[in-house]
């Protein structure tokens, strides 16, 4: 087979909404079946048409509303029923009342399953999977046969495990897919067993190895596929392997979704197989698109993407000790496996207490500030190492960092200079708890002095900064926050513990974040609420002239 034909069939609709606090509407699956067609997988299984009103839904609408430029759409089940004809399955004519071009069925590997779980003989699982396969053939359907625990299945008794998939190619499968559903193999493990498959079962000679059973089978034109759990943290080290052991069609899900610890992460395979092991399964422009493709899902599934996700994490390319962004520097492959930008990601640098001094020269190109010397950028990370010693953290809070670099420039001029704050908390009778502070600044040679109230003492604060400041900044108003966390530091020290507050704010156009740290959490929350109205100011009245410039050269 040429390598260009390696199938990716993603199952994130079916086999990743079994993964705990994974649910999709109708029309975000819709959307999530476009966005993959888009991105140029094979196949999209869509649900289970005999389980729920959704997928039925799902099902209806995305043969209306869903044009498809490359991928198929199969819809999954399950062999039929002990004792029953297929034609006769209920299960098995939603499966065909879904009309899709393609179905999935899934089929008993492992003896212990038809035993215990079927409770029928294995004579008749055999019958169910060769009769169901060959049945949904008979209804000009493409038919991927998913041999569910396949491995185990063929640890346990290997003959009957290889006679299943017997019976699922008699049947007429197109298409027969080996599955770790307990997620429990080593790759090794998997390597040998799709070995002892193609030898014993399809009769292709694998480097002059003869067949276990002594006698060559007739070669069997079947695509051979993988499905893994993540079960041992293998199921994408599996999927290559079997790749590599001659499976051509893959399964998985995108950012891993699945049942208990999830599918193989089509965020990993595909990449893995594309840009290490040579196979062309997408474009490059369509590869480009996969770090967006994990977050759009990640989206529309209301889980946060996992920033530690290799290739598609926002950390896959965040590089934070001082030595690695010296390096980096030097020879952007020097700490990366591959050009983030070929699956859509970045290099990022973060700073922090593990800084060189080259993570604040690009720091400070990255904010576009030029006049520090490279003495001043040094001094800025001494100051950054003791105040991370202090309790604060800049490597979310870059705000601060720019405002560190800034303030070091001999010309900087600050927007605002605190002289005294107060802020007190009261119960009053008849009027419950409330929050009054006052606010002493400088700007230029004057000063401005507000009192304000708030529902707490940093409300009131703020309240107390705008007053007193909003007439000099009216685009103070623009400046909003929009989270506001606090993290103890040193939780044995009680109520003396140290702080960090840390401050998301927003314009409506830019977010940034600020931090403060200290051993009360009024000060605490100043200096991050301080930093974040002064990197406001600043930056936004560098915007503003930048357009104005832009308006009049235009
Ligand atoms: C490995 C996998 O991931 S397979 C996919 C698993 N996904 C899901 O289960 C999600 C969707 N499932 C559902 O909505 C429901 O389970 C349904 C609608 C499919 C079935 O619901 P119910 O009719 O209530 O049956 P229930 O789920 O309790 O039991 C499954 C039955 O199917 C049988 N069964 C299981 N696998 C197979 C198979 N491959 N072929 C035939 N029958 C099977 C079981 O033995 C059991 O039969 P029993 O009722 O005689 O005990
Ligand atoms: C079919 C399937 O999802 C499994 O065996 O894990």
């Amino acid at each position: 087979m040429n390598k260009r034909q390696i199938q990716i069939f993603d199952t994130t609709l079916r086999d990743g909404t079994q993964g705990e606090g994974v649910s999709f509407s109708c029309d975000d699956k819709l959307r999530i079946a476009r966005r993959l067609d888009e991105f140029g997988v094979d196949y999209i299984e869509g649900g289970w048409p005999g389980s729920n009103p959704k997928d039925m839904e799902f099902f209806d609408r995305a043969q209306r509303e869903l044009k498809l430029r490359h991928a198929r759409i199969a819809a999954f089940g399950s062999t039929c029923r002990a004792g029953l004809d297929p034609a006769d399955d209920p299960q098995i004519q939603l499966l065909i009342s879904a009309n899709t071009p393609v179905v999935t069925i899934f089929g008993k590997s492992w003896d212990l399953h038809v035993r215990e779980v079927l409770r029928t003989s294995m004579e008749e699982n055999l019958r169910m999977i060769r009769e169901s396969v060959r049945y949904i053939k008979s209804q000009g359907r493409e038919v991927i046969y998913d041999a569910e625990h396949f491995f185990d299945g063929y640890k346990a008794n290997p003959e009957y495990a290889l006679a299943t998939l017997q019976a699922a190619i008699l049947g007429g499968a197109d298409v027969v897919v080996l599955c770790d559903t307990n997620g429990g193999c080593l790759p090794w493990e998997i390597g040998q067993i799709v070995d002892a498959v193609r030898r014993d079962l399809l009769g292709h000679s694998l480097d002059g190895d003869e067949p276990s059973n002594g006698h060559q089978p007739p070669a069997a034109d079947v695509v051979l596929g993988i499905h893994a759990h993540n079960d041992s943290e293998t199921a994408v080290a599996n999927t290559l392997e079997a790749v590599r052991r001659g499976c051509t069609h893959v399964q998985g899900t995108v950012n891993g979704y699945g049942e208990r610890c999830g599918n193989a992460n089509l965020m990993s395979v595909i990449p893995n197989l594309q840009l290490k092991m040579g196979y062309e399964l997408v474009s490059p422009e369509q590869l480009a698109q996969l770090t967006e493709l994990s977050r759009f899902v990640s989206e529309l599934a209301n889980l946060s993407p996992d920033t530690h996700q290799p290739f598609v994490g926002a950390s896959a390319f965040a590089h934070k000790g001082g030595t690695h962004v010296n390096a980096v520097v030097k020879h952007a492959m020097s700490y990366q496996h591959i050009d983030p930008a070929l699956v859509g990601n970045e290099t990022r640098v973060l700073v922090s207490e593990l800084s060189g001094k080259d993570n604040i020269a690009v720091k400070r190109r990255e904010f576009g500030l030029d006049g520090l010397s490279r003495e001043e950028e040094r001094q800025v990370l001494r100051q950054i190492k003791e105040l991370e010693n202090a309790g604060f953290a800049f490597e979310s809070a870059e705000a601060s960092v720019e405002l560190l670099l800034r303030r070091t420039r001999t010309d900087y001029t600050p927007p605002f200079e605190l002289i005294d704050y107060t802020a007190t908390v009261e119960h009053r009778a008849g009027r419950g708890m409330f929050s009054e502070a006052t606010v002493k600044v400088r700007v230029g040679d004057k000063i401005f002095h507000e009192v304000a109230e708030g529902n707490g003492p940093v409300n009131a604060m703020n309240r107390a900064l705008r007053k007193a400041i909003q007439q000099l900044y009216p685009r103070l108003q623009h400046h909003h926050l929009k989270d506001y966390k606090v993290r103890i530091l040193d939780s044995e020290s009680g109520t003396a513990a140290k702080v960090r507050v840390l401050i998301d704010s927003t314009d409506g156009e830019r977010s940034w974040s600020t931090v403060g740290a200290s051993t009360n959490i009024i000060e605490a929350s100043w200096i991050a609420l301080a930093d974040s109205v002064e990197y406001f100011l600043l930056t936004d009245a560098e915007r503003q002239a930048r357009q104005q410039e832009g308006a009049v050269t235009a």
